[in-house]
């Protein structure tokens, strides 16, 4: 997805609040966004996920499904954690018979399970906002968008952020998320793009982000095909083990 040459302000005499902005990520990338308070990282994002649109410039190529949590989810709605999520995960296009399921794994998944029946506004914060990352993931996201997704959680909930982040790269989405209070060491591969004075600076991950070992099975006849390709494509290859017969 891609940002051509983005503007914004929210008021027709107003300020540019984002000028000249052109960014891009792939398909399992993921990007920090990173600013002081009041630089433009939630409209950013908004404009990213398609909350806004630009005033001028485009944004092209903006994955059909954009799974989009703010900073604070609007807690204010007469639903029920069953009720609101279900009539979410049928807008995202899932059927009446499979949208039950689908609530019930993320009710679980977040630790909601005690909360489904509680109306929405008698929520804590921490809560609300598993609520907000759970209507986001009902259908796999080909964009999840974050703002500031560590704020109010809980220590395992903390954790279990970069989790849903790899997941959805591993399925080739990709993934914003703004980020003033530097959790960002959580997630070391991601690019940074740095918001300040109205425009949008990118930084490569630094190596210093860490290595990791990802491990994959072939058939056999392929395994000597992969290897090749991994090593052209400038990637170590650390050991080739064949795997006793199911
Ligand atoms: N709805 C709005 N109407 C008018 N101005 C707005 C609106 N939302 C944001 N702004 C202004 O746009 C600028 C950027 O705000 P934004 O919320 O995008 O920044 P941010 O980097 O996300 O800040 P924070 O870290 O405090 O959330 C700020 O000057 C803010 O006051």
């Amino acid at each position: 997805m891609r940002l051509r040459d983005v503007w914004l302000r929210y008021t027709r005499r107003g300020p540019w609040v984002l000028r000249n902005v052109s960014v891009e990520i792939g398909p399992g990338q993921a990007a920090v966004v990173l600013g002081h308070n009041g630089a433009g990282k939630s409209t950013l994002l908004q404009l990213a996920a398609g909350v806004f649109r630009p005033d001028r410039g485009e944004v092209l190529d903006r994955p059909g499904r954009v799974g989009w949590v703010p900073e604070r989810f609007p807690a204010d709605q007469p639903f029920t954690v069953r009720q609101y999520l279900t009539a979410m995960g049928r807008m995202a296009g899932l059927s009446a018979a499979t949208a039950p399921a689908a609530v019930d794994r993320w009710v679980e998944r977040l630790g909601l399970a005690p909360y489904r029946e509680i109306p929405l506004p008698q929520l804590s914060k921490g809560t609300a906002q598993k609520v907000g990352l759970a209507q986001a993931l009902l259908v796999p996201p080909g964009l999840l968008v974050l703002d500031e997704p560590w704020e109010g959680l809980d220590a395992a909930s903390r954790d279990l952020v970069p989790v849903l982040v790899a997941e959805v790269l591993a399925d080739g989405g990709s993934v914003l998320v703004s980020d003033h209070r530097g959790e960002t060491v959580r997630l070391p591969g991601a690019l940074h793009w740095l918001v300040a004075e109205q425009t949008v600076r990118v930084e490569e991950p630094s190596a210093a982000g860490g290595m990791s070992v990802v491990e994959v099975v072939v058939p056999t006849a392929r395994a000597a095909g992969t290897v090749a390709a991994l090593r052209a494509a400038g990637h170590e290859i650390l050991r080739v083990r064949q795997e006793a017969d199911q």
